[in-house]
């Protein structure tokens, strides 16, 4: 039979890419590195299957994160398939494919939590439990030196892992849990006990389907459903007709993800399967992903594929694929053609830096090509000094995996206590803008709201409501503030925000320089709230971030605020389709831009020096196209500019 090869727009597919297209084996996996077309060529073996004449909605695309859903979406348009026919081909999250079938085999929607916060108390409880059961055997071996709510935390982590992968699935259903057994797998005693009550309590003694499922869930449970049977390749959810399987970015697969892999192809056996992915970008290790799942896991457990290459990088130059090679150590080649130049740019200080990438920015606005640019951040607290920068010159810019500093909650606490400290709520104009401040004062005190006639409702709609009625004027907020907000508060944080309060109403510039943070204490105030430790640093150091900038402000304690104000205006007023984006790394994955600036490539910035950490510099690095900036300071560079070969 003739097969004509799909002819896609804006590229001419190479040899390799046309041989991966157009073959008709069942199994295939491309191992390659970052830039070497993996995304675009899964793109054209789907527009080849189109062509043959498969429906789209039998072709199915698997990938481990949202924004590579997003960058194979945008991929297939680009090759020229049209965007109706991309709507309906299923391409989705392991996640969301697997709650899907999951809701198919259930006959009712589970909820679903998103926040290690709202997992919380089902896990302080299930802690609780454990170290209560009557008949346990080794109590002693649950005693903990700090209390439940100090480690959801740890036990979250820990819960990732066994979800991902699979650890008591694989035990003998008769061995009974002891400390020894949870030492062998590398789990605390606490840890196994607690996660089997917080999986009893997350199954609501239900024996269908659980009570809520929190993230992994989706893909754990059905998992967990495919291991015993109750879902088997032969059931109606999981047989969909599929003429094609891929899996993009396959090197975030987990143990539970590949158990689905597995059935779903087992359950469409005429379907054929195409994996590309690359063993440098593993970034989710601490849900149990490894590339052991394009390798050995794959021949022992599903057959042997054929492995076809992808060699060369089309998205940057030679010489920027030898810098990346060198970090994470392997051959690198790329089309000759292609031209990025790498600039090193020693700042001496954040501020520096900040100021050189908003220039950078401004470069770019009188072209038009703000979009072109991307700053991707280590984390979203580097982001405040260079907002503040973007802000001053006037350049548009977005966020991108966190929000812009002026809408964190943290910024609208300060701005929130200074405005009700001194009874002012310039900037705080619309209902909108008054019922954040607010959502941001209940966060941090801790206060609930807790009404006769709201009773009725769970408590976010409470909250929603109370807030909604407040938020109606400045002087409605107000005394929400001083009647509800520090009246219910936490104690502790009662005392920290007054504290704030107090200093803020001096408007003393010296004592709000030096006494501020002591005052407000944020760590202390965010721990309260986050269950992870990183989040509530982030927070304190977002805090931090802004305190500096207002330090800096001439105008005093009053100007700072009046100048916070003035750039919220000036933020909502940019509005514009061109604009740069300030991105976390993780949301850029699978995406690709003209120029890429990387800042704070310094010793304890960038990160501590991990597999993981340097997976993450590697997925930052490999996402230029013409362009790569990279800022460090030059009396601290961070070790991996070394290793990288970019420096001495
Ligand atoms: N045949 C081709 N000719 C020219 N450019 C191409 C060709 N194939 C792919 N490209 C370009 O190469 C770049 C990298 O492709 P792609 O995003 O598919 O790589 P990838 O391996 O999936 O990257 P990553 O692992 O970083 O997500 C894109 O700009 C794409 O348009």
């Amino acid at each position: 039979m003739s097969d004509v090869p799909f002819q896609p727009t804006g590229i001419t597919p190479s040899a390799e890419q046309l041989a991966i297209q157009l073959l008709r084996t069942r199994l295939l996996l491309v191992e390659a590195n970052a830039g070497a077309a993996k995304t675009t060529t899964l793109a054209l073996r789907i527009a080849q299957a189109l062509q043959r004449g498969a429906q789209p909605e039998t072709v199915l695309a698997l990938t481990y994160t949202a924004p590579a859903v997003t960058a194979l979406q945008q991929r297939l348009a680009s090759i020229g398939v049209p965007r109706a026919v991309v709507q309906k081909l299923r391409i989705q999250t392991f996640e969301a494919f697997s709650l899907a079938v999951l809701v198919a085999a259930e006959g009712v929607a589970t909820r679903v939590i998103a926040s290690p916060e709202q997992a919380r108390p089902y896990v302080v409880r299930a802690i609780e439990r454990a170290q209560s059961l009557p008949d346990e055997r080794h109590p002693d071996d649950l005693m903990a030196d700090a209390q439940p709510h100090d480690l959801v935390e740890g036990l979250l982590k820990s819960f990732d892992v066994l979800k991902g992968r699979m650890v008591v699935e694989h035990l003998d259903p008769e061995e009974r849990m002891t400390p020894a057994l949870a030492d062998e797998l590398g789990f605390g005693y606490l840890t196994m006990r607690a996660w089997a009550c917080y999986e009893f309590a997350r199954k609501g003694g239900h024996p269908d389907r659980p009570e809520f499922r929190f993230q992994g869930d989706g893909a754990y449970d059905l998992a967990r459903a495919l291991l015993s049977g109750e879902i088997d390749a032969g059931d109606a959810a999981l047989q969909q007709g599929l003429t094609l399987i891929c899996v993009d970015e396959m090197h975030d697969v987990n143990r539970a993800a590949f158990t689905v892999l597995k059935a779903v192809l087992a359950a469409n056996p005429r379907a054929a399967f195409v994996g590309v992915g690359d063993r440098d970008q593993v970034i989710h290790s601490q849900t149990g992903a490894e590339a052991g799942f394009m390798r050995e896991h794959f021949r022992a457990e599903i057959g042997t594929p054929e492995v076809l290459p992808l060699t060369h990088s089309r998205r940057f130059s030679p010489q920027l694929a030898r810098h990346v090679g060198a970090l994470a150590g392997k051959p690198y080649a790329a089309d000759d053609a292609l031209q990025t130049a790498i600039r090193l740019e020693p700042c001496e200080s954040p501020r520096l830096a900040a100021a050189f990438i908003a220039r950078q920015a401004q470069a770019h606005h009188p072209q038009k090509a703000l979009s072109s640019l991307r700053v991707l951040l280590r984390h979203a607290a580097q982001s405040v000094l260079i907002e503040h920068e973007l802000l001053r010159l006037g350049v548009p810019y977005d966020a991108v995996g966190f929000a812009p500093y002026l809408e964190r909650p943290e910024t609208l606490l300060v701005r929130g206590l200074h405005a009700s400290a001194c009874q002012d709520y310039t900037g705080f104009e619309t209902p909108a803008q008054r019922a954040a401040l607010l959502d941001a004062l209940l966060l941090f005190s801790g206060a609930r709201v807790d009404s006769i006639e709201l009773r009725h409702l769970d408590s976010a709609d409470a909250q929603r409501v109370a807030v909604a009625e407040a938020a109606v004027s400045a002087d409605t907020t107000h005394a929400f503030i001083d009647a509800h907000v520090l009246r219910s508060a936490h104690p502790a944080a009662r005392r920290q925000l007054q504290a704030a309060m107090a200093l803020l109403r001096t408007q003393d510039a010296g004592a709000f320089e030096a006494s501020f943070l002591n005052a407000l204490d944020p760590l202390a105030l965010a721990a309260r709230v986050f269950v992870r430790r990183e989040d509530a640093a982030q927070v304190a150091d977002n805090i931090a971030q802004l305190h500096r900038v207002a330090v800096t402000e001439e105008a005093g304690v009053a100007g700072a605020f009046r100048m916070f104000t003035a750039m919220d205006g000036a933020r909502r007023r940019l509005r514009s389709n061109d604009r740069v984006v300030l991105s976390s790394i993780e949301a850029a994955k699978g995406l690709e831009f003209d120029h890429v600036i990387v800042p704070h490539l310094s010793a304890g910035e960038f990160g501590d020096g991990s597999t993981e950490t340097r997976n993450l510099l590697y997925v930052a690095m490999t996402r230029a196209r013409r362009q790569l900036t990279l800022t460090f300071d030059p009396r601290r560079p961070s070790r991996f500019l070394k290793d990288a070969a970019l420096i001495d």
